[in-house]
């Protein structure tokens, strides 16, 4: 039916991306891994396998305490039918019987992991999927044999309630890059949103979005304290926060309008937003949140390379 698919390091980023693959199985109508249904013969349909959607899972750590809390999180997903094999210290096995392989450890780790013996052969003609910021497609494809199709991707946190963000760099000619292409945006245009990127736009993408649901949050913690500051309840302020910057990014996707546009709509001649606005500018706020992403993506660069001396 489905193919198999193994998380290798699965922490954080490994538990957000197979947490929302697997609620996406659960609530869309892909749950039982068929496309859609065909006229065989007059008056019967049968089921056309959807060779895109994962039917096997495969979560990889290397301690035995990390193991015991994945297969707590993951039993409770069992009840919607799906179950995760949890695997601690045996990659091996894990890659051998996987189709395709999402790689989730640290950038610093990937060589060591990759490198271990018979990982190579064991990924010999499949997918490898990088979500390793930093780690490039050169070191990736020198660290594999030459038919393992290898690809980045950078997702975020919020892929864990399916509403991350994720960009993948754009496929390697071979005879698999359409089915690859389809598999790839399967797996994350279910959590979220997806789009393929040259590879050069990596380190910012990972800046941006990868880190950006920390710099939102920063924001967003900020604000609410500005409510408890003038008396707001903490978890009222929160909420207001919270969902005014939803509401804010929800009009900007949803109907194309600009920020700016959203920004002078909200302030009124002589009004309290522009009050606001000035205070922020007075904090150099924009160029505070931009040059975040600027060193931001200097430092991504950095990672999964070998130190300076
Ligand atoms: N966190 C984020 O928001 C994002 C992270 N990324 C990238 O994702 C990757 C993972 O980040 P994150 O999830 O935060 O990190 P975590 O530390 O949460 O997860 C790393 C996982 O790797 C496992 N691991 C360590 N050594 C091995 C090994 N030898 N074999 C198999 N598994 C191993 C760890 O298991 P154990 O606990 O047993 O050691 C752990 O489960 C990084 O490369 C990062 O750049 C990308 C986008 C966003
Ligand atoms: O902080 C990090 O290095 C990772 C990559 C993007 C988000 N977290």
């Amino acid at each position: 039916m489905g193919y198999s698919l193994c998380v290798l390091g699965c922490g954080t980023m490994g538990i957000a991306i197979l947490s929302g693959v697997i609620d996406s199985l659960h609530t869309s109508s892909l749950s039982n891994g068929f496309q859609k249904w065909e006229l065989h013969t007059p008056g019967t349909l049968t089921p056309i396998p959807d060779a895109t959607v994962p039917s096997q899972f495969t979560a990889c750590v290397s301690r035995e305490e990390s193991a015991q809390k994945l297969r707590k999180i993951f039993g409770a997903l069992g009840e919607l039918g799906q179950s995760v094999e949890v695997l601690a210290s045996k990659n091996l096995d894990a890659v051998k019987t996987a189709d395709v392989v999402i790689l989730c450890c640290k950038p610093q780790l990937a060589h060591i992991v990759l490198s271990e013996p018979g990982i190579k052969e064991a990924l010999d003609g499949k997918l490898l999927i990088s979500i390793l910021a930093g780690v490039t497609m050169h070191q990736l494809t020198n660290w594999v044999l030459p038919t393992t199709r290898v690809v980045r991707a950078m997702p975020n946190t919020p892929c864990k309630i399916r509403e991350g963000m994720t960009v993948v760099s754009n496929l390697l000619a071979s005879e698999y890059a359409e089915s690859d292409r389809a598999v790839i945006l399967k797996i994350f245009s279910s959590i979220g949103r997806c789009r393929f990127l040259e590879e050069k736009h990596f380190d910012a993408c990972t800046a941006l979005s990868g880190s950006g649901p920390a710099f939102a949050c920063i924001f967003m913690e900020a604000m609410a304290d500005g409510g408890v500051m003038m008396g707001l309840p903490r978890a009222e302020a929160l909420e207001l926060a919270a969902q005014t910057l939803q509401g804010a990014a929800r009009m900007v996707l949803q109907s194309g309008t600009h920020p700016a546009q959203i920004k002078d709509s909200v302030t009124t001649p002589g009004g309290c937003t522009i009050a606001g606005l000035l205070a922020l500018e007075d904090g150099k706020v924009r160029s505070t949140i931009a040059r975040s992403i600027q060193i931001a993506t200097e430092r991504a660069s950095e990672l999964g390379q070998p130190a300076k001396k």
